[in-house]
């Protein structure tokens, strides 16, 4: 099993003011399914800016698909994010494009069929109950449409990694809990998938996830299973 995520000694400020992240080791091993928690301000969206490679660390080294993030050229990103999915918390929709269009975006910039396009972006759209707004702008759709909207646009090309930043904060429990199963069969076709929640009901829903604790800025590993993560059993690779 390979890693594809590594952090050594990472720490982040904003400026010129104090670090919010600190000393943030650990390492995720590809298929890997974590939730990152911990208060308002405890860092989890910048520990998602920095995944996402939106912003670069102030010290230490980060690795992603085995390679030093830290010193890539800025041209080589671009690369690096299409294997990427993001959910962030301000959705980062399309404003002029419809829904479909702006689910449909990640198949279309890796050229696939529009045929096959239109199969994939409707029934995923009908899995997560947009089938209705099929053709609506994200201005009329309401918080949690556009939600839905973001979530399907980050899976819809079967990233690598998801990156998903409270993805379930504006819609109902029972949303919640079918677009958490969504990334949970991600998950199981081979996308790593790291989830900010401070939904923690949730996280008992994927059992076999592991858990990243920040408490103001700090990482919370006692058991230090994320700088040594267990062996993953065959049975599990074959799902
Ligand atoms: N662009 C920024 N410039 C300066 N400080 C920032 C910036 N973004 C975040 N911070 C600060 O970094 C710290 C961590 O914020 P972050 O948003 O990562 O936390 P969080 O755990 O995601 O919080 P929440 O659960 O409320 O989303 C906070 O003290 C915040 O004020």
């Amino acid at each position: 099993m390979s890693t594809i995520v590594r952090f050594d000694n990472v720490g982040l400020r904003y400026g010129t003011g104090a670090e919010v992240l600190r000393d943030i080791g650990f390492r995720l091993e590809t298929g890997a399914f974590m939730f990152l928690v911990g208060s308002s301000g405890a860092g989890k969206t910048s520990l998602l800016r920095l995944l996402y490679l939106a912003q670069r660390p102030s010290r230490g080294r980060i690795d992603m698909f085995g390679r030093d993030i830290t010193s890539l050229p800025r041209g080589a990103l671009p690369a690096l994010r299409r294997r990427i999915g993001v959910v962030l918390q301000d959705f980062r929709l399309i404003e002029h494009l419809t829904a479909f269009d702006n689910i449909a975006l990640p198949l279309r910039i890796a050229g696939v069929h529009e045929a096959e396009v239109k199969a994939h972006v409707d029934e995923l759209m009908a899995w997560v109950g947009l089938a209705e707004r099929r053709d609506a702008r994200p201005a009329v759709l309401s918080g949690g449409e556009q939600q839905r909207v973001a979530i399907a646009r980050a899976v819809i090309a079967r990233p690598d990694i998801l990156l998903a930043d409270e993805p379930t904060g504006n819609v109902d429990p029972e949303m919640a809990g079918r677009l958490l199963h969504l990334f949970h069969e991600l998950n199981r076709l081979g996308t790593t998938v790291v989830v900010a929640t401070h939904a923690l009901h949730l996280m008992s829903r994927v059992p076999s996830a592991i858990t990243l604790r920040l408490d103001r800025g700090e990482m919370l590993d006692p058991m230090g299973v994320l700088r040594n993560p267990p062996p993953v059993e065959p049975a599990e690779l074959s799902l």
